[in-house]
């Protein structure tokens, strides 16, 4: 039941404007017309569920839509010890959809800060990947977004993120290049103003394996 989110935004951003949430079983209905038109019998055994599969698989795949990544950065440990160097959390796998075609992204994204006044427990750092690329994306749109939100509730003293990912709309069809990797980077504050800080990312990206 869609008894919590009546409304979506339109597309991305606060200002947005919002519309009626369709039910779900207008969704599942609109899944039913897509496996009739790629010419399958959605009343056959194995198909006779899957929209109702989908729906729920979608549900999950986008549930970004429903989450807030200041909710998740809000809580800041200050009490460790005086630490004031890089923190770099990286290898952090996640699963996108491309939003010209709904077709996976699958990559990883690095995420590494100088904290000012406290940090923020490691795992804020995956869930906020994971609420930026639970949507339908461009990697270079998510990449701001993950920067947008550690800035405006860390403001750490410096911030690097790497995202490295493979569209699957690439790979599968189209173009049809298998392996391809895209990286997107945005730098804040130390990283931005000092190449050595960069490098140092990069380096400890790739290093110490
Ligand atoms: N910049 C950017 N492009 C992306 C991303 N994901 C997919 N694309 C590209 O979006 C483009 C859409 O191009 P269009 O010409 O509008 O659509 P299309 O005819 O389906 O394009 P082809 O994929 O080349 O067949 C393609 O070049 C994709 O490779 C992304 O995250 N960022
Ligand atoms: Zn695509």
């Amino acid at each position: 039941m869609d008894a919590v989110v009546t409304s979506l935004p339109l597309q991305k951003g606060s200002e947005a404007p919002r519309r009626r949430r369709p039910t779900r079983e207008e969704a599942e209905a609109a899944v039913r017309t897509l496996i009739e038109w790629v010419g399958d019998d959605p009343d056959r055994e194995g198909l006779v569920a899957t929209p109702r599969r989908m729906v729920k698989a979608w549900e999950d795949l986008f549930r970004g839509y429903g989450q807030s990544a200041a909710k998740e950065l809000g809580t800041v440990f200050e009490e460790v010890g005086g630490y004031g160097d890089v923190v770099l959390v990286r290898d952090i796998p996640f699963f996108s959809h491309c939003e010209h075609h709904i077709v996976p992204i699958s990559g990883r994204a690095h995420i590494a800060y100088y904290p000012r006044e406290g940090v923020v427990g490691l795992s804020k750092l995956a869930k906020v990947v994971d609420i930026y690329a639970r949507r339908l994306q461009t990697q270079e749109n998510m990449t701001a977004e993950i920067v947008g939100a550690i800035e405006e509730s860390l403001k750490p003293r410096g911030l690097a993120v790497l995202v490295e990912a493979e569209h699957m709309c690439m790979s599968m069809r189209g173009v049809q290049k298998q392996g391809v990797s895209t990286i997107t980077t945005g730098f804040t504050g130390l990283f931005k103003d000092d190449a050595s800080e960069q490098a140092r990312f990069m380096q400890m990206i790739r290093g110490f394996r």
